[in-house]
């Protein structure tokens, strides 16, 4: 009993809780507030992913900087937005996730208008099965913003066990299970409906004379009688669906006339029916007309532009903390900049110069004072006193700049006594840089006006660095890497490096398989060694030969609208097309190679500098001994853009930079740029190992490509071409390679690699071994091997003819 009455009061006590707890979700107004809050969040969503969709790809970046006040969302909803539509679409369901505010939309309807909650869970439940229907099927398109991760993933899963022909089945056999379920949809309504659209197709015929009669006639004459039959069930509801049902019948037809006495007329009107439908017939043609879509556009709309970053969709570019802050702040001292003046001034004043104006602009490393001379005076006499004005202001790194190109002026340019470091973080987080549009935009320093200095490579094309050694050109090499690993993607630019001191670019190593490319069997992906070189250069020929006849067969004359045309759908990858990635070649040490190989270099680097440009290939060389003979005139011809950091004799700049200058610099990444016209005075931007290091270790800790970019394998002339049929030596694929290559008719090992999932390097071995037994023909360049054996009862036969 005792026990029997705590229960109770437990009870009790509870109750009055819930029961609070309940008035106030049955209150209308909490429920009004409810539904509206639903209906907001609803539309709140469907603004954030149509937004998404435009600006996910900005937007990835700022997903995992949700505090950093400074970094902005592109999305209409901000950074809110960005992180639901990432959750739902991206993580989620792709474009299927729009069912969710939709869902949402519709529960808040739900609970303004009191709707059952019996309906609202079955909205939801059909709505869910529904979204992950389109997820998976979108899987397909391996389009993650279509899919979303949860779609791609599930399909992946399912087309384990199903295989994509079960999963196709199954995809289809849901979508004809949910229609008939919900448009009840039975055989005999199907095969009344074929019936009734047959009578349709020749109604005048048959027209007044059996029941199907109403059917025949969709014209406005027969319309009218099926009005008055609507009218007649909607007074008995309760009989409305077996009404509906019910078969029209020349007694409903009279029934009808009689309720309508004005329309006896619409029986005997065959005609006017017929002219009606002659115009329908029309119409139709018409819209037959507009139903010639280009494959491309349709693919372009069913799968999205192709996306080259998708298969390292989640990829994340180094962030701006890896790289070191210095304090930047120029100090200006007055007391210097007036002694210099001073001095200046004395010195022209010696030589009878005199001026009317000066101006002073201070640069991190050197000041730069503007002269404007006394009308009369010579340009050239002021030029001719370079070494005497050095000489009174008793420094280093002084240059006469008569007249300054545009200007008007004279500039004599001072190192400062202080110098400022130009850090990497500086100009790689300058607008300049972040917001280029360039296809492969280098932040180099900042000028003597203490502006970022950013060019584009790709238009350079191919750049050359000079400088004794320890002036800054590795500093500026890594300068150089760092820029372009700040604003490409991994499948937008590889890199070939080539270090014959075997110590600077080591530390690339680590991004071997996001960024690096190399010959096929090759261990490193940094070549020191120059036999590789020389293969490498030459295969690096190759791959140009073969980009320009990707290029021709496109009907492009550049990388960037071959890109632009692949992207677009336009290129059909089962031709050979591809994207195709910018190569940037860098050459730290381009004096050892000449020294030691000569003419196998310097021939290949020749033919790429002069043709690369067009099909994305680039070339950096570095050299600490720019003297005639590393430097020839057939490379200097064909490498417009140059750098130059301090050199030690004026020769030496005369060969680089084709002017005086470089000998006059101060060191430490102090340089002269020229992209063949004038020269420009930059400082360097500076970045150390251990910053490289970083960028590396962080770029290399990301999922990477399966391997480095493979460039096409070079057969040297000391490599033997004589092919081993040996049969006991073979792949244990043999066969099932064979069969794959036959079927296709085609002979290609990215084909084998796809098929037998298989690596390069396999794949490779197994065409070289079908082209020993004759099944497929030689190398043809970027074209595929031809196929020797026209079916797979040939092959039978080969295989047969073999073992006897
Ligand atoms: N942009 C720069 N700003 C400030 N200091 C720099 C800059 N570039 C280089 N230095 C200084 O100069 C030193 C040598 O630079 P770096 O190693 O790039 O020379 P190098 O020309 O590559 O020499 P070597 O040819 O012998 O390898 C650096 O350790 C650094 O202290």
């Amino acid at each position: 009993m005792a026990k029997k009455t705590s229960t109770k009061k437990t009870s009790s006590a509870k109750k009055p809780k819930f029961q609070g707890l309940k008035a106030f979700f049955k209150n209308r107004q909490t429920q009004t507030v409810a539904g509206l809050f639903l209906i907001v969040f609803a539309l709140f969503l469907i603004i954030a992913f149509f937004s998404f969709f435009f600006s996910w790809q900005e937007d990835q970046s700022t997903l995992n900087q949700f505090a950093d006040k400074t970094i902005k969302s592109k999305n209409l909803l901000g950074k809110i937005g960005t992180q639901l539509s990432d959750f739902f679409i991206f993580r989620g369901f792709g474009l299927a996730a729009f069912i969710i505010p939709v869902l949402i939309f519709l529960t808040g309807i739900s609970i303004l208008f009191k709707v059952s909650l019996k309906t609202i869970v079955k909205n939801w439940n059909w709505g869910i099965l529904f979204m992950l229907w389109i997820a998976i099927s979108f899987g397909f398109a391996s389009n993650k913003i279509l899919s979303g991760i949860v779609g791609f993933e599930l399909n992946e899963y399912l087309q384990t066990f199903l295989g994509s022909t079960g999963l196709t089945l199954s995809l289809a056999f849901i979508l004809f299970s949910y229609l008939i379920i919900k448009f009840k949809i039975t055989p005999e309504k199907v095969i009344a409906q074929i019936r009734s659209k047959k009578k349709e197709s020749n109604p005048v015929d048959e027209a007044p004379q059996d029941e199907d009669f109403k059917d025949s006639y969709p014209t406005k004459s027969n319309e009218e009688p099926i009005e008055i039959d609507l009218d007649t069930t909607k007074k008995t509801s309760e009989f409305e669906l077996s009404v509906k049902d019910l078969k029209p019948t020349i007694s409903n037809f009279s029934d009808a006339k009689d309720s309508k006495k004005e329309q006896p007329e619409t029986v005997p009107k065959p005609k006017e029916a017929e002219n009606e439908e002659v115009v329908i017939d029309v119409e139709e043609l018409s819209e037959e007309d507009h139903v010639t879509e280009n494959l491309s556009d349709r693919l372009v709309k069913d799968f999205g532009e192709f996306d080259p970053k998708l298969e390292l969709g989640n990829f994340k570019f180094p962030s701006l903390n890896l790289l070191k802050q210095y304090n930047e702040s120029i100090s200006i001292d007055p007391e210097e900049l007036e002694a210099n003046k001073n001095k200046i001034l004395e010195t022209l004043k010696n030589y009878k110069i005199g001026i009317d104006k000066i101006k002073a602009t201070v640069g991190p490393t050197i000041t730069l004072y503007e002269i404007v001379p006394e009308a009369g005076v010579r340009i050239s006499k002021i030029k001719n006193l370079e070494d005497d004005i050095a000489l009174s202001l008793s420094a280093l790194g002084i240059r006469i700049i008569a007249p300054i190109p545009g200007k008007g002026t004279i500039g004599i340019e001072v190192p400062n006594k202080k110098s400022t470091i130009v850090s990497m973080h500086s100009v790689i987080s300058s607008n300049k840089f972040q917001e280029s549009q360039m296809e492969l935009p280098i932040a180099l320093g900042k000028t003597i006006s203490n502006e970022t200095f950013v060019v584009d490579l790709a238009k350079m094309p191919h750049l050359l660095m000079a400088g004794a050694t320890g002036q800054g050109k590795s500093v500026g090499l890594n300068a150089v890497l760092a820029s372009l690993l700040y604003k490409k993607h991994p499948a937008e630019v590889k890199f070939i490096l080539v270090d014959p001191k075997k110590v600077e670019l080591t530390l690339f190593n680590k991004i071997e398989r996001h960024y690096l490319a190399k010959l096929p069997d090759t261990d490193d992906a940094i070549i020191t060694d120059t036999t590789k070189v020389i293969h490498t250069l030459n295969s690096l020929c190759i791959e140009m030969d073969n980009r320009y006849d990707l290029l021709k067969s496109a009907m492009v004359r550049n990388i960037k609208e071959y890109n632009v045309k692949f992207k677009a759908r336009k290129l059909n990858p089962n031709d050979g097309h591809q994207f195709l990635p910018y190569i940037v070649l860098v050459i730290d040490e381009f004096a050892d190679l000449i020294m030691t190989a000569g003419k196998e270099v310097e021939t290949p680097i020749a033919r790429l500098a002069q043709l690369a440009r067009a099909i994305g290939i680039h070339l950096i060389v570095a050299t600490q001994r720019p003297s005639v003979n590393v430097i020839t005139g057939i490379i200097k011809a064909n490498f417009p853009a140059r750098i130059a950091f301090r050199v030690t004799s004026k020769i030496d700049s005369r060969t680089i930079l084709d002017a005086s200058g470089a000998d006059q610099l101060i060191g430490r990444g102090d340089l002269l740029y020229t992209a063949g016209n004038d020269i420009q005075r930059i400082q360097c931007a500076f970045i150390d190992t251990p910053e490289v290091e970083k960028i590396t270790d962080f770029i290399g800790s990301q999922r990477a490509y399966a391997e480095a970019y493979q460039l096409p394998e070079y057969v040297g002339e000391e490599a033997g071409t004589t092919l081993d049929n040996d049969i006991s030596e073979r792949d244990k694929l043999f066969r099932e390679a064979a069969e794959v290559i036959v079927t296709a008719q085609q002979g290609s090992a990215s084909l084998l690699q796809r098929k037998l999932k298989l690596g390069y390097n396999r794949a490779g071995r197994l065409i070289d071994q079908l082209e020993a037994a004759g099944i497929v023909g030689g190398f043809e360049g970027s074209k595929a091997r031809q196929v020797l054996i026209s079916d797979l009862v040939a092959l039978d036969q080969f295989f047969e003819n073999e073992q006897s």
